[in-house]
């Protein structure tokens, strides 16, 4: 369970600081998932990144069960990142020079959680069995993010954290990844926190909230 709770997070600019976050409370149950929408600039990658440990609050509390993320060092945090977190980009971000096979297990074997059984499973489920000999410079775009969630699903992460995962992709391959996404979840341990400007993918998610003014707000509460 993730539990987000009066998060402020400031950037220092030319201008003086500026507030993106001003006290954000959100909760991520087990098994779920929420979609986190916004305008441009609300502060959504902000805040996928301090959940993802890799940025500091600069007040309230992240907590994952009873851990609080801000009460562990650098190594801790690391450790955190890659044993609990599977991060999606929307671009791709997938390592050029490994093969899919490789880029597949490549998280999952730094984690020390490489399991073939589940790998095999997600190269089915995905429908990768005739690429994981190609690089990512030889697969469609779609393709690629195909590649990128197996990999962030491989080592079974607590949570997955997906940045606009479909939003380099057209309508008709947004549907296709992001259907066999929530399929792989029904069969894993991992909630998902989903960053999206589109309210017909948000719909697809278990609740979906808003991040307006540095707060989060139900869906319809701006
Ligand atoms: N490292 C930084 N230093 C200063 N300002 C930053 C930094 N990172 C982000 N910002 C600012 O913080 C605000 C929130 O940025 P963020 O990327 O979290 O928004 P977003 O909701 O994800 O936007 P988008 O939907 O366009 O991706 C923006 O005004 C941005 O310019």
């Amino acid at each position: 369970m993730l539990q987000v709770q009066g998060v402020v997070k400031n950037y220092a600019t030319p201008q003086g600081p500026l507030t993106v976050l001003a006290g954000v409370d959100l909760h991520l149950g087990e098994r779920s998932s929420l979609a986190l929408m916004g305008e441009s600039g609300s502060g959504k990658s902000t805040l996928l990144h301090l959940v993802a440990g890799l940025d500091r609050v600069d007040a309230g509390s992240i907590r994952i069960g009873e851990q609080r993320l801000d009460q562990l060092n650098e190594g801790q945090l690391a450790h955190w990142r890659r044993t609990q977190i599977g991060l999606v980009f929307q671009q791709f971000n997938l390592i050029g020079s490994l093969r899919v096979e490789d880029n597949l297990a490549f998280q999952a074997r730094l984690a020390g959680r490489f399991d073939p059984h589940w790998q095999a499973q997600l190269v089915e489920r995905l429908g990768l069995g005739d690429l994981l000999r190609r690089y990512p410079e030889q697969l469609s775009g779609g393709q690629q993010q195909r590649v990128a969630v197996g990999r962030a699903l491989a080592s079974r992460p607590g949570f997955l954290l997906a940045d606009e995962p479909t939003g380099n992709l057209d309508e008709a391959t947004s549907d296709e990844v992001l259907q066999l996404l929530l399929d792989l979840l029904r069969d894993s341990p991992t909630s998902l926190l989903m960053v999206t400007h589109s309210p017909r993918l948000a719909a697809r998610l278990d609740r979906q909230v808003v991040l307006h003014r540095g707060r989060v707000v139900p869906m319809d509460a701006r």
